[in-house]
């Protein structure tokens, strides 16, 4: 096939092109084109093949250029082939009526969630003890009279009227915070206390949300017996879900329903199409969702943007809800627009950072780079005002200033810190990156750091197992329980031996290096990778060349990865470039969820670094 030279395609969707072929009994360049595409851009991050971004286009250069087809043509020679049906039938490849075409499985997966979510945007829970709920919001979210609306008091109303919510803000927004005081108003108006499950997508998230909801419950002016009620465990999806080694399919389905009547699911933004489809799946009917996230990052490594999907473009909330919310807050809502479909009230944007107040650099960086705001960007850097932000000089070498930084965590290691101080040391910076490969990508960066480091006398020339070794697992590990993206570090173990040590939930665990899944050194990784976790300092290195991984949302994640001080490496000024570029993933949930309105939404697949 002719594409391949031209598309980075994998031997799966080479693979399938030829299976589709073989069904269908016809070789068509058409069909197989299209079949190889779908599996490729699914792979890639889309949920769909989009005909009317790909149709007339050429791929390749003049002189070995592929065109392809027009979409009126393609379409038809799709229709007409018996390895193509409409939304609903079985076939290999499902093709819509706006022109997105899917892999079976895709389809069905964006179908079941769009239904389910609709289903429990539509449900108002009657039986809300009002009185309790207005004193409780009155206690829990006192008046903070800087801010116009408080958002948040706002999210809880919402969470406690609808069977599912989606709470979406930036770094230190009080999303945790929020959610925590849900959980007390919720166990006040259950009649029991409500079984709650809390969960994340990674190990490092879960984590994260354990010791946020740990502390948020210790501050909350409430009676103990209903603190009690407020769990402090939280776990990855996978897990709660019943994954099991080697099997697609998760323990828990609709036919055995998770045994919860309310799901928190924290990082939503990370959580794939098919995931988030099976979770949903498995909630019982009249079991509540609580999703919360930050819509405006990258989203998940594989196929969807679900959280981005469900938020759509929502603004405002049906005349009913609101008038509801006003009564029960005691605020009045900007006027941003009435609401028909109910999905509108079961979304809140959280909007105040605690974190980052107006003077922070992060934050008005932050802003800027979501409204792909350039010039105010390269002035917060350049100026290096305020100071939490700045940006390397051109002489100054972005890996000397990193093997400056993990000079000292090195040499903390020999002199013999504790293992917690370690962790603590490592996770305090890190360096970021939006490659994997090229001169200023995760494995070049890394390995010119072992080398200062070398020249330091820090790491023995030639050893790959060094202590202090940082390692990021890439794949997972369900025997060892250890997850793509977990992080261990090369430390001696009171054995004696060299051991790789993994901080968790439940502790230290320490494993032989020979037994690690696959992985790769972390003083340097990519953005994608570092969702879901925060450092006090991040330095974000940016590639010499223009490529299309090089988007706003992956300059804004990068960016709000750091909680103290940002730093940017950006030698051939590929900033502006990148924050003209918006990530957008093909997908049709976000026209099943919201109506026509946001038919042909300006979607440019991007392929993902994983
Ligand atoms: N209403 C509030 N009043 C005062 N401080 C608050 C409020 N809400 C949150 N905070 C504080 O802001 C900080 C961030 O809150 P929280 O961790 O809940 O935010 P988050 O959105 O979950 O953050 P992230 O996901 O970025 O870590 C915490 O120190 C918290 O105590």
């Amino acid at each position: 096939m002719r594409l391949k030279a031209l598309l980075p395609l994998t031997d799966l969707d080479l693979h399938f092109a030829r299976l589709i072929g073989r069904l269908a009994g016809d070789q068509c360049p058409e069909l197989l084109t299209a079949a190889a595409l779908t599996s490729h851009v699914t792979g890639a991050g889309d949920v769909c093949l989009p005909l009317d971004q790909w149709s007339d286009r050429k791929i390749g250069d003049d002189g070995d250029a592929i065109s392809l087809p027009g979409r009126a043509e393609w379409v038809t020679l799709l229709q007409e082939s018996p390895v193509v049906g409409s939304p609903g039938e079985f076939k290999p490849l499902i093709l819509d009526r706006a022109g997105r075409l899917y892999l079976q499985r895709y389809w069905a997966y964006e179908q079941q969630l769009s239904d389910l979510l609709r289903q429990r945007s539509q449900q108002d829970l009657g039986g809300i003890d009002e009185e309790k709920l207005q004193q409780g919001l009155g206690l829990l979210f006192p008046p903070q009279p800087d801010l116009v609306v408080d958002w948040q008091k706002v999210a809880a109303a919402v969470a406690v009227r609808k069977r599912l919510a989606v709470i979406s803000g930036g770094p230190g927004t009080g999303k945790t915070s929020t959610v925590v005081r849900i959980l007390a108003l919720l166990q006040q108006q259950a009649a029991n206390p409500l079984v709650i499950a809390l969960a994340a997508p990674t190990g490092k998230a879960a984590a994260r949300l354990q010791e946020s909801i740990q502390i948020a419950r210790e501050q909350l002016p409430m009676p103990a017996e209903v603190l009690e009620t407020i769990p402090t465990r939280a776990t990855t999806l996978h897990r709660l879900m019943g994954s099991r080694p080697d099997r697609v399919q998760f323990r828990h389905d609709a036919h055995n329903p998770l045994p919860v009547d309310l799901l928190v699911i924290d990082e939503a933004s990370m959580v794939d199409m098919a995931l988030m489809a099976k979770v949903v799946a498995a909630l019982p009917v009249g079991a509540r969702l609580i999703l919360l996230g930050d819509r405006n990052q990258l989203a998940s490594v594989e196929a969807g943007a679900v959280l981005g999907d469900i938020c759509g473009d929502q603004a405002g909330y049906t005349v009913d809800c609101r008038q509801w919310l006003e009564r029960l807050t005691g605020q009045i809502l900007p006027d941003e627009g009435l609401a028909l479909n109910p999905l509108a009230d079961a979304v809140v944007q959280l909007r105040h950072s605690y974190r980052f107040g107006g003077q922070s650099g992060i934050g008005q960086l932050a802003e800027a780079v979501n409204r792909g705001d350039g010039e105010t960007a390269r002035r917060l850097l350049d100026q290096a005002q305020p100071a939490d932000v700045r940006q390397l000089d051109r002489e100054e070498e972005p890996v000397a200033f990193a093997a400056g930084i993990y000079r000292d965590y090195l040499q903390r290691i020999a002199g013999g810190a504790a293992v917690g101080e370690i962790f603590a040391a490592f996770d305090s910076f890190r360096v970021l990156c939006a490659l994997r490969s090229g001169p200023a990508g995760v494995a070049g960066l890394n390995q010119e750091i072992r080398q200062h480091l070398e020249q330091d006398g820090l790491i023995d020339r030639g050893v790959t197992w060094y202590p202090g070794r940082p390692v990021l697992i890439t794949r997972n590990d369900h025997n060892l329980k250890l997850y793509n993206g977990d992080i261990g570090i090369l430390l001696t173990h009171d054995s004696g031996l060299l051991q790789v040590c993994f901080q968790t939930a439940d502790g230290l665990r320490w494993v032989s290096p020979a037994r690690l899944p696959p992985h790769e050194t972390a003083f340097a990784m990519t953005v994608h990778k570092s969702q879901g976790s925060e450092f006090d300092r991040v330095l974000l290195v940016l590639p010499e060349r223009d490529s299309p991984l090089l988007s706003r949302e992956l300059i804004y994640t990068g960016l709000t990865r750091s909680r103290r001080k940002f730093i940017l490496s950006d030698r051939r000024g590929m900033l502006l470039p990148a924050l003209a570029r918006r990530t957008r993933r093909a997908s049709g949930l976000r026209e099943k969820l919201w109506g026509d309105e946001n038919r042909g939404a300006d979607v440019t697949a991007i392929t993902v670094e994983r």
